[in-house]
Formats: C-alpha cells, sequence, structure tokens
C-alpha cells in the first residue's frame, strides 16, 4: 500500500500569489501530507484579505507530522515558519525579502535531502526582484542544482497531454546557439532518457528533438546548426539506442500527428516549447526538474502580483505539481 508522502511546499514571492495558493490548498483535501515553508504571519494576514478560514499547525521536524495522515483540507496547514524580512503587502514586490525567499527554498532542499521530505514543490518566486536584491538568480532550476551540487539538469514541463523539455533554459536568444554544444546537449538527452525510465516508467522512450532554425536549418541553408551540432550528438546516442527523431522543424513538431510519435520533446530554447504547452495547459501545467537527486515539481506561472489578495488566482497548476510530486515520490519509494 502507498503510505501519503510528506512533501514540502515552498510559498515563493510573498507579494505573489504564492500565499494566496497555500490558503486555497488549506481547503483542499489530497492524500499526501503537506508542509508549507513560508512566514506563518504572512500566510495567516493572506487568508484574512482572502476571507478564507486558516488554522495553523506549527511544523518543527518530522516528529511535528502525524505519521501517514493525509492533507485533510479542512482551513488547517501544517507550516515550517520562516520569517520574512519585511512586512508583507500583496502586489508590492520587496527586495529585502529576497533572502527570506531563498531560505524557504534552502530548507524545502534540506529536508528532502535529509529524507524528512519525500519531495519539493515550489510556488513561484520573482526572479527581478531577487536580482534587486544584488543576488544572481536565474531560477529554482539553478538554484536547486547549485544547492545539492548538481552538475547538470533539465527543465521538463508536462500538461496539455504533452511533455516538453529544454536544452537551454532561462538565456538571452543572442546566447541560445553559442550554449548548445554537442557536450551539453548529449548531457541533456542522457538525463531526459534516464528519468522518463527511472520516474515516468516509460521503458523506452519516444524523444521528438527539435531543430534549432525554421525548417531545422533546410539543409543548411537556414543556419548550420542542425548540420554541426545536433545530428552528430543524436547519431552517437542512437548507435547506443536511444530512440531520437530529429532534428525536426519545430513549427511542425508540435502538429498532432507528429506528437503523437513521441513521449516528450526537446526544444532547443525556452519560448520554441514553453508557449506551446502553456497554450495547451495554462493553469494545469507543472513543471519539473530532472537530473536532480531530489524530486521537485513546480508551477507552470508566475507570481501574477496584478492577483495576490484578490481571489482570482488559479491553484489549478499547484494541485497538479503537488499530485505529480506524490506520483513521482511513490514512484521512487518503489524502486528504491
Ligand atoms: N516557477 C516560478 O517560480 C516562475 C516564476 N516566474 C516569474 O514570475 C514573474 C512574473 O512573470 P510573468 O511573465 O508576468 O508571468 P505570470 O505567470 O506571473 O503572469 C502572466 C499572466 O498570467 C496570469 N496568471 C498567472 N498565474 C495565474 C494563476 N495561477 N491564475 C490566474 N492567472 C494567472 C497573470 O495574472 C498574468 O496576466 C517573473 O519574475 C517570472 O520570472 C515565471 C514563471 C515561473
Ligand atoms: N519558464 C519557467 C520558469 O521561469 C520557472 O523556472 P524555475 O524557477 O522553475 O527555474
Amino acid at each position: 500500500m502507498n503510505l501519503p508522502p510528506l512533501i514540502a511546499l515552498t510559498a515563493g514571492e510573498p507579494a505573489g500569489i504564492g500565499p494566496d495558493l497555500c490558503v486555497a490548498l488549506a481547503q483542499q483535501p489530497f492524500a499526501a501530507q503537506i508542509v508549507v515553508i513560508a512566514d506563518q504571519y504572512m500566510l495567516e494576514a493572506r487568508a484574512h484579505q482572502l476571507g478564507l478560514p486558516l488554522q495553523i499547525t506549527p511544523y518543527d521536524g518530522p516528529q511535528s507530522a502525524v505519521p501517514h495522515a493525509n492533507h485533510v483540507g479542512n482551513g488547517t496547514l501544517l507550516v515550517q515558519h520562516v520569517p520574512a524580512d519585511h512586512h508583507v503587502v500583496a502586489g508590492r514586490l520587496e527586495a529585502s525579502n529576497s533572502q527570506y525567499v531563498l531560505q524557504t527554498l534552502r530548507a524545502a532542499v534540506a529536508g528532502c535531502v535529509s529524507g524528512a521530505f519525500a519531495a519539493m514543490v515550489t510556488a513561484p518566486v520573482h526572479k527581478g526582484v531577487i536580482n534587486d536584491a544584488g543576488i544572481a538568480f536565474t531560477g529554482h532550476t539553478e538554484y536547486l542544482a547549485e544547492q545539492t551540487d548538481t552538475e547538470e539538469v533539465v527543465m521538463m514541463l508536462v500538461g496539455g497531454g504533452m511533455r516538453v523539455a529544454l536544452a537551454t533554459r532561462h538565456l538571452p536568444l543572442t546566447e541560445v546557439s553559442a550554449a548548445i554544444t554537442p557536450a551539453g546537449l548529449e548531457r541533456t538527452l542522457r538525463i531526459l532518457h534516464a528519468d522518463l525510465v527511472r520516474h515516468f516508467g516509460i521503458a523506452k522512450p519516444r524523444i521528438l528533438v527539435a531543430g534549432l532554425n525554421p525548417h531545422a536549418g533546410e539543409g543548411g541553408y537556414l543556419g548550420m546548426e542542425e548540420i554541426t551540432t545536433i545530428t552528430p550528438v543524436l547519431e552517437k546516442l542512437r548507435a547506443e539506442g536511444m530512440q531520437l527523431l530529429g532534428p525536426l522543424p519545430a513549427d511542425t513538431l508540435f502538429a498532432p500527428h507528429n506528437l503523437s510519435k513521441g513521449d516528450c520533446v526537446l526544444a532547443m530554447y525556452h519560448d520554441q516549447g514553453l508557449p506551446v504547452l502553456k497554450h495547451a495547459s495554462f493553469g494545469g501545467g507543472v513543471n519539473v526538474t530532472l537530473g536532480l537527486p531530489i524530486i521537485r515539481t513546480s508551477v507552470d506561472h508566475g507570481t501574477a502580483l496584478d492577483l495576490a489578495g484578490t481571489g482570482n488566482a488559479d491553484a489549478g497548476s499547484l494541485y497538479a505539481a503537488i499530485h505529480l510530486a506524490v506520483e513521482l515520490a511513490h514512484s521512487r519509494q518503489r524502486s528504491a
């Protein structure tokens, strides 16, 4: 029998909709036990603003969670309190709370690494305000890799019947071509392939690899990366038995008859793959980090400062992220 895993949920940027989603979660049952890592007074204030009930039970280690209990959804939340540095106003960013945001992430990582948590789920952070605080930050993905001493990770989004992984992530477009190297692409494909087998139970994953240029380079007339970099890597890995289709022209790759030929798409850059997935699944998609020693899933949207404290934030993506984290935790438990 699958016992309900203990999942950490970081509330993200306190001025954004992360706290609203945590308050919504308090009203929603789950077949897991969930520990929200956040400032508990900020959560209470947001619940008050939203007019929703919230009763907090403090979490200060595995001994404070009832073994094998589920998240009941009766307005209560188990909370690991991390104090914010500055008073929080919904919708108003405050750079001096950036260290607090990162501290919640470190607390979740520490709990996952120690085995106290089976997985972590993240509500959105605001990359800009963390940089405004003088901290170089491109995203959870890179930060969690650094915190777990992981050399290479892969971002994959799941939603709308698709899985879309990225060969490059948060980079200016002008830097994308140089960032696609044979060694990097090979590492990305190895991680993607291994995690599709290990975590998603796909025995022989079929990966659809996009080209970088229009028409996948049109035989070299519209760009050379397909010929110099992508194809040689695909040939090398195919020779080892991986099922890789491509490089495929990205404009038609996402047509249903092509998508049905694969289990996952590897897009060459962020806005080649994610707009398609988000069009099909916004509000229900999940971002999962592959290659980490811990399980991490996340919402597919940002901080939506315009909606914080209004009651109009849709919690669907958070619920989907928790469901996937629970599924991955069970799958890891079974294979342990
Ligand atoms: N996982 C994470 O931590 C992510 C963080 N971000 C960060 O969020 C910040 C804001 O990014 P934006 O590009 O403005 O994207 P955004 O996703 O915050 O907002 C885009 C639009 O979608 C709406 N929206 C977003 N989430 C919603 C929800 N749950 N329910 C209903 N409507 C929703 C917003 O109101 C807005 O109109 C940036 O700093 C970005 O880097 C963006 C994506 C993921
Ligand atoms: N576009 C996805 C995104 O911005 C989330 O990135 P991360 O914070 O999960 O690395």
